[in-house]
């Protein structure tokens, strides 16, 4: 597999533009689609090497191309080949007739074809260019390569697939590996895409990275690439106040863990001091589980205010195990000019009203980070969580300008939206991050990296990697106790790594 050290993601759109300025700048295409049937070919063999046959179904555009470009350098290899065409490859227009005269054996109809064992689909029907829902005739395909259980090998993207979103236009393969080229599309890492393609691999076709990176637009892959430069340097003469102060909101006696849980992730995540801010009534609760994280009561807004006014307070976390209600609305009016990580019952206290928040906290550089999860996206905004024309990072990005923050929009998928259109889909998450409490964990790691002074997109960003590496080294029994406490190991290793 060529090594592209991009986290550049590309929408088919985005391919296609790519594809116009490398034709552009004098490279042949003929020979882009050359090195992408090679690459599949390659891939067939390596990934395949038992395959008795392998069955190409080719569709009616340049991804069918591909498929038969492959099918000749397997047949040239002494491969046992099939080839199956959606429509008349008679028909086929510039590149892919060039492609279909190179394969030069014979063809026959897609509805003949029938997976025997042994067989390996390589399926080539449609990539970046799927514009519609698959036919019935299709979706009878696709259905009858996975009763037959014969492995497939997608090129570009499992047909069905829509690079841009992941979602499937009405049926889709399941493929065991995908094969695709310069760089991943959104598609491939957002979900049900994502377990759609199995093993990825990125070929290098030849388009050069000038124009890759011309012609991408703003989603990437999150990662170190997007916020390692806001890390703050943690060095010996590092004064704790230069790490900032974050302030955790806890809820009443009977829910303290979850502002515990944001705390003490604040803490290991390198916030120079936390302070949890308690009411009365869960003073002694807080009290007798903190060490590391200071107490204070904070029960009224007038308590509020005044500790605002007096204290060195860089960022605050305010949801987790809050309750929901007009003491949580007051609260984050009063923080309003401050970095604020809103998440859980702070996010649904402003279900009847979601103007409110937004209008709040318009001003300045953006400065709130919300945390929804789906069913808090769709308290907040209802309307863009009902339109199916748009994908996920579609949504976030509407969110994150209509509401002037950045938006975590959590999932399997999570994806990290800005108000300036930057969009991050995060991929490092292992399955067993939905456990009780990890969300209250990932609030405090985004609050501890506002507190140190990152900017919003790029704390949250980094909050959401950080929760990955913490919950891959905790490993799949973990608590959200233990994910806090890997937070300060995963926070050395990334450190280490510039
Ligand atoms: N730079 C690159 O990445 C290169 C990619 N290559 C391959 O080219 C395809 C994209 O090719 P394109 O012709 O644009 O699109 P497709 O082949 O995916 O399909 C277009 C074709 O299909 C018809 N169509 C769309 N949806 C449906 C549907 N639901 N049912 C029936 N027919 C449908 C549409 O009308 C067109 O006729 C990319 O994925 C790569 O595999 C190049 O080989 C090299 C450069
Ligand atoms: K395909």
């Amino acid at each position: 597999m060529a090594y592209l050290p991009s986290n550049i993601l590309l929408t088919p759109e985005e391919m296609a533009r790519a594809d116009r300025m490398s034709a552009e700048s004098g490279i042949p295409s003929f020979g882009l689609m050359r090195r992408a049937g090679y690459a599949v070919a390659a891939t067939a063999l390596s990934h395949f090497p038992a395959a008795v046959r392998f069955a190409v179904l080719c569709g009616p555009g340049n991804n069918g191309g591909d498929g038969y470009v492959a099918a000749r350098q397997l047949a040239d290899g002494g491969a046992e080949i099939s080839v199956h065409a959606l429509g008349d490859p008679d028909d086929l227009k510039g590149d892919a007739a060039l492609a279909f005269q190179l394969w030069g054996g014979s063809v026959a109809p897609l509805r003949e074809f029938q997976p025997q064992p042994g067989d390996v689909v390589i399926d080539a029907l449609f990539g970046a260019g799927l514009s519609r829902k698959v036919s019935d005739e299709i979706a009878g395909v696709i259905s009858s390569v996975e009763r037959a259980g014969v492995p497939v090998l997608a090129v570009d993207l499992p047909s069905g697939v829509d690079g841009r979103s992941g979602k499937p236009l009405g049926a889709a393969f399941k493929a065991h590996c995908t094969i695709t080229f310069m760089t991943r599309k959104p598609g491939h890492l957002l979900l049900p895409g994502k377990s759609l393609c199995g093993d990825i691999e990125v070929a290098d076709i030849g388009i050069p990275r000038r124009i890759i990176e011309a012609a991408g637009g703003s989603i990437s892959e999150n990662g170190p690439p997007i916020w390692s430069a806001h890390l703050p340097f943690v060095g010996a003469d590092s004064h704790k106040y230069r790490r900032g102060h974050l302030a955790v909101f806890s809820g009443e006696t009977s829910k303290t863990g979850a502002a515990r849980l944001s705390a003490i992730a604040g803490l290991k995540t390198g916030a120079g001091l936390v302070t949890l801010a308690s009411p009365e009534d869960a003073m002694a609760a807080n009290a007798a589980q903190l060490t590391a994280v200071m107490l204070k009561k904070v029960d009224t807004n007038a308590e509020l205010s005044d500790w605002l006014e007096n204290a060195k307070l860089s960022a605050f976390v305010l949801g987790p195990g809050f309750g929901v209600g007009s003491r949580a609305r007051d609260f984050v009016l009063a923080l309003k000019d401050s970095p604020l990580v809103l998440d859980a019952d702070g996010i649904t206290s402003f279900r009847d009203d979601p103007a409110i928040l937004f209008d709040a906290f318009e001003d300045g550089e953006t400065h709130l980070v919300l945390t929804p999860h789906d069913g808090e996206f769709g308290r907040l905004f209802p309307d863009i969580a009902a339109d199916e024309t748009l994908s996920k990072p579609d949504k976030a990005l509407k969110a994150a300008r209509r509401a002037h923050a950045a938006i975590v929009y959590k999932g399997a998928d999570t994806v990290i939206a800005s108000p300036d259109g930057r969009v991050a889909i995060n991929t490092n998450g292992p399955p067993w991050l939905a456990t009780a409490g990890s969300g209250d964990v990932l609030a405090g790691m985004i609050g501890a990296f506002l507190a140190q002074g990152l900017p919003a997109f790029e704390a949250a960003a980094a909050g959401v990697y950080l929760h990955g590496e913490a919950a891959g080294l905790a490993g799949p029994y973990m608590t959200a106790e233990d994910l806090a406490g890997q937070a300060g190991h995963a926070m050395a290793d990334l450190v280490a790594r510039f």
